[in-house]
């Protein structure tokens, strides 16, 4: 199986959404912010991504059979108080297809972007195909004007066979621990991967992709890693200690989002450390993408057993206390490590 076609959907569809995020992270204000049901501050933009994401593909890929896995849904925007910002999203939705040129459509209707919202419902599984989408990960970064990505993948048979990460606000050149940013760093980046292909990143303006690999250091004294900025969703004292035990010098770079992974894949840094608090259930949107780009470049991604992350089980990730992702060489080092530190302090989570 080619997937090609599916691959240059995929990544139309994020290259769009993440036109429609920038617009809207240029203009956000607080009222963009909506109370969810679980707390989480969810956007114009994450509506309006997910919206764009489906039908483009949709529009690409015909299909009787088409599935997404997404992690918003319309229940917020049907209700009385939500018709104001389905207008916004109905008009945003518009304005970057027209802007984008390519789609003969007639406007669409408010209905219409319920309903592309809402064909993210399906619950996966292990049996043909299902995309799966984050329309934007990372929402706390992209409300502090941070790092974001758009993240959408491809599952066959329960496994990631596609997958594809637009950053818009990550600098093209590194960003590893031991590097100065310089406000005049192009930012903007487009991973995509495909199962037996290799990654590959390319500006979001549409440079020619260039193939990334993982780092290939196996000192991991020298090994930098990544961890989420919010220490509410990864234990900032674990990744220290596990740190600490392999010798690592450079302080952690803390970055929001799957962008991490995108890092990653192209060796900016040679370790990613995610443990979030005890009962936390990780969702596949959050990590299908980043974990074919990450393969795909080399590295390997686990849990803190040392397992496979298993995609085909529905919508959550079935796994062992967290997340880890390095090369093939420093992965046994950091298994030991880990095992380490969680039995030294068995509370930390
Ligand atoms: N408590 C807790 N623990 C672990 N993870 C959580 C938690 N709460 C949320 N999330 C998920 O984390 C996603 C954001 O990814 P990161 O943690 O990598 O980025 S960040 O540094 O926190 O911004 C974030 O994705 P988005 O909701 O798409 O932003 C969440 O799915
Ligand atoms: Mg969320
Ligand atoms: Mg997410
Ligand atoms: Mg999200």
């Amino acid at each position: 199986m080619s997937y090609d076609k599916e691959l240059a959907a995929a990544k139309k569809a994020a290259s769009l959404a993440a036109r429609l995020c920038q617009k809207v992270q240029k203009a956000l204000l607080q009222s963009d912010v909506q109370a969810k049901s679980d707390k989480s501050p969810v956007t114009v933009a994450d509506y309006g991504s997910q919206a764009l994401v489906s039908f483009v593909l949709e529009r690409e890929l015909p299909s009787d059979s088409f599935s997404l896995v997404a992690e918003e849904d319309s229940g917020d925007l049907c209700k009385a108080s939500g018709q104001e910002t389905l207008q916004r999203i109905t008009k945003l939705v518009n304005d970057t297809i027209v802007n984008d040129g390519s789609f003969s459509v007639p406007t669409l209707t408010m209905e219409d972007v319920l309903r592309a919202i809402d064909s993210g419902k399906s619950d996966g599984g292990s049996h043909g195909r299902h995309w799966v989408l984050d329309p934007i990960d990372g929402t706390k970064g992209f409300v502090r004007g941070d790092q974001y990505a758009i993240a959408l993948a491809l599952l066959d048979e329960g496994k990631v066979v596609l997958g594809v990460l637009a950053c818009p606000n990550l600098p093209l050149a590194s960003i590893g621990s031991n590097r100065l940013h310089s406000s005049h760093d192009e930012v903007g980046c487009l991973f995509f991967s495909k199962v037996g292909a290799g990654t590959y990143m390319q500006s979001l303006d549409g440079s020619s992709p260039i193939k990334v690999n993982v780092s290939t250091t196996d000192n991991s004294e020298e090994a930098s890693f990544f961890e989420s900025f919010e220490a509410a969703h990864s234990s900032h004292d674990l990744s220290s200690s596990i740190a600490k035990k392999l010798g690592v010098k450079a302080p952690p770079v803390r970055i929001d989002s799957q962008a991490k992974y995108g890092a990653l894949s192209r060796g900016d840094g040679a370790i990613y450390l995610r443990f979030p608090r005890k009962g936390y259930r990780e969702k596949i949107w959050d990590h299908a993408a980043g974990c074919i780009v990450v393969t795909e470049a080399g590295g390997v991604v686990a849990d803190a057993a040392g397992n496979p992350l298993d995609f085909s089980k529905g919508k959550y990730l079935d796994l062992d206390t967290g997340i880890l992702a390095t090369n093939q060489k420093l992965m046994p080092l950091l298994l030991k490590a880990v095992r380490e530190s969680l039995e030294d302090t068995p509370s930390s989570l």
